[in-house]
């Protein structure tokens, strides 16, 4: 997964990466050199006295340096530039396939772990990155060459990195075998401490009013103890390995040292190659500690990649059509024929076989028990979800075959629970008609009841709206969420019981101004309350999924049972007459 994910997104770096290979190649070349010119200007200069012969290769060994400064400068600042540009790309590569999900994938994944997904686990690959670039290039070269170099200054004291290379290889695997469970482990848990931090914090005022505080804080206690733990886990592995790297390196140090001091006794061996073999052994050893470092990194960032790459792969069940369909001959036409809907891994259908048909200057209103299905139903208009069978037409045209775009121009849903987004009053509702003047939007304020009390605000239109719309009430927000689809001027409506947090006086007030603002449009409402859409050009009763009655609120209440509860258990017999 994670070279999967790495070939796809580095592919448009080649030439930057191919750069940064090289000036690692030339860099390396340098600090393995070094170790031979000092042991040159050893046996050579100090040893032979050759002042001439100490200035000629120290200038040498002060010129490789810079070059090895520089290489290693630019090597870094490439890595680094690569990196960022790969985490900039995953991000925004996650972002536009969350864009593209319809509610059943984002429920599936839930929004705290797409969350840390599109942050901390791309963070962790693009770590990756920068570590590779910057330490792991250099650290094979760095190996063989040293090995080579080693063997260049004598061959029988090489024999010590026999003993050396496979020790370190064996010990550092065994470690980082342990280490990868616990490192998916640590993003799931990472998930839950957000996923609790999250709902903590948008359901603080819940929680306030069931003074459940102690027992969220144990929630969230335990989460992040669970997350503690398992980075505890991973850290003390982490911890073991460096004694065992540094014990491997100090041993083999003494043995050099040891057996060294007896080829120079011997004659066998000159002091300036002892000190250039030193040098090879750590820099073998420095490359492998490199690479053990790479290797506690690569399984968190497998897991990481993995994560990236599931949401990567998931298409939305929400399939844009392939030869969209781009202009719509009728207007405002809106039928359902047939539709069944079943949410993903429900045993039952939400809805069955349901009919509506809703026409250009009428209202059509849905009424029915809580859980009957209407939501589910006006849902499936603007797509967001698709029929489980049957069809929905807009015009005569099946919305899975309209284009999205003219869907979304042609079709506007004020959900139940309102969304206001963060910014000023305006800028809400420009959300879907961003050229909209100030006089229509003042227009639209006026229709949704809502004129007053933006009037009032101190900044009027340009008063600041919080994340969520958490700072105006429940009613308020409603009528910014009506205003806003006013302002974008659909022509078909669809408002999701969005007057039940308004009073009688209003919600009247509001739906006589809405009968005249829309009167060319086609509207759907539904609603709980009985007032709201007693006047409708037609109503459907929505019992368990089922359409079990159709008609004015005349026609329901001399032949529909469940209409005539449902009216009974709000009104009398004279008020409903
Ligand atoms: N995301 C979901 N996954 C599974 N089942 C769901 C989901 N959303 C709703 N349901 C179920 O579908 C049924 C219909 O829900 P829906 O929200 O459409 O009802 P409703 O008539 O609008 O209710 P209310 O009047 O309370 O808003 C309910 O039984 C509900 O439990």
């Amino acid at each position: 997964m994670l070279i999967k994910l790495l070939r796809a997104c580095l592919g448009p770096y080649k030439k930057p990466i191919m750069l940064l290979v090289a000036l690692q190649l030339l860099q390396t070349c340098a600090t393995l050199y070094l170790p031979s010119l000092n042991a040159d200007i050893i046996d050579n200069g100090v040893v032979e006295g050759d002042t001439g012969h100490i200035l000629q290769y120290g200038g040498i060994m002060v010129a490789v340096s810079i070059a090895q400064v520089v290489c290693n400068t630019g090597a870094v600042f490439y890595g680094a530039r690569t990196a960022a540009a790969l985490g900039r790309d995953v991000r925004a590569s996650i972002f536009d396939r969350v864009q593209s999900f319809s509610a059943r994938e984002v429920g599936r994944f839930g929004a705290p772990s797409l969350i840390t997904r599109t942050t901390n686990d791309v963070q962790q690959v693009q770590m990756l990155v920068l570590m590779t670039f910057t330490m792991m290039v250099s650290a094979p070269i760095m190996c063989v060459g040293g090995i080579i170099m080693a063997l260049g200054q004598d061959v029988p004291l090489s024999a010590v990195l026999l003993a050396v290379v496979p020790v370190l290889g064996i010990a550092v695997s065994l470690i980082v075998r342990r280490m990868r469970p616990l490192f998916r482990t640590m993003q799931e848990r990472l998930d839950t401490v957000n996923r609790v931090l999250r709902e903590q914090i948008t359901g603080n005022r819940v929680i306030r009013a069931f003074v459940r505080d102690g027992y969220e804080e144990k929630r969230f206690r335990g989460a992040n103890t669970e997350l503690t733990d398992v980075a505890l886990s991973t850290g003390r592995l982490m911890a073991l390995m460096f004694p065992t790297v540094m014990t491997v390196v100090n041993v083999s140090s003494i043995a050099v040292v040891w057996f060294g001091a007896h080829r120079i006794d011997s004659g066998g061996m000159e002091i300036g190659a002892l000190t250039a073999f030193l040098s090879y052994l750590m820099q073998i050893v420095m490359s492998v500690m490199m690479a053990t470092f790479m290797f506690m990194m690569v399984p968190r960032a497998e897991v990481c990649a993995e994560r990236i790459q599931e949401v990567l792969e998931t298409d939305s069940s929400v399939v844009p059509p392939v030869e969209p369909v781009r202009e719509l001959r009728a207007h405002g036409h809106l039928e359902v024929r047939a539709a069944d809907f079943r949410y993903p891994g429900a045993e039952e259908p939400v809805l069955r076989s349901v009919d509506l048909v809703a026409r250009p200057g009428e209202t059509t209103a849905i009424i029915g028990s809580t859980g009957s299905g209407k939501s589910t139903l006006l849902g499936l208009v603007p797509r967001l979800f698709d029929v489980t069978d049957g069809q929905v037409l807009v015009d005569g045209t099946d919305v899975r075959t309209l284009e999205p775009s003219l869907l979304a121009r042609t079709v506007s849903l004020v959900p139940q629970k309102p969304y206001l987004f963060s910014g000023t009053v305006a800028t809400n509702l420009r959300y879907g008609n961003p050229d909209a003047t100030d006089e229509e939007l003042w227009q639209a304020l006026e229709v949704a009841q809502a004129k007053e009390f933006v009037e009032e605000l101190e900044h009027g239109l340009h008063a600041p709206i919080a994340q969520g719309g958490t700072n105006v009430s429940g009613g308020q927000r409603q009528r910014l969420a009506i205003a806003r689809t006013l302002v974008q001027r659909p022509e078909i409506y669809l408002f999701d019981d969005s007057f039940s947090a308004l009073d009688y006086a209003t919600d009247a007030a509001l739906r006589r101004a809405l009968s005249q603002e829309t009167a060319e449009a086609t509207v759907v409402i539904v609603a709980q309350r009985v007032s709201t859409i007693r006047d409708a050009d037609r109503i459907l009763v929505l019992d368990e999924g089922r359409v079990v009655g159709s008609g004015t609120h005349h026609e329901l209440m001399d032949g529909n049972q469940t209409y005539r509860e449902i009216v009974l258990s709000q009104l009398t017999e004279a008020e409903a007459a």
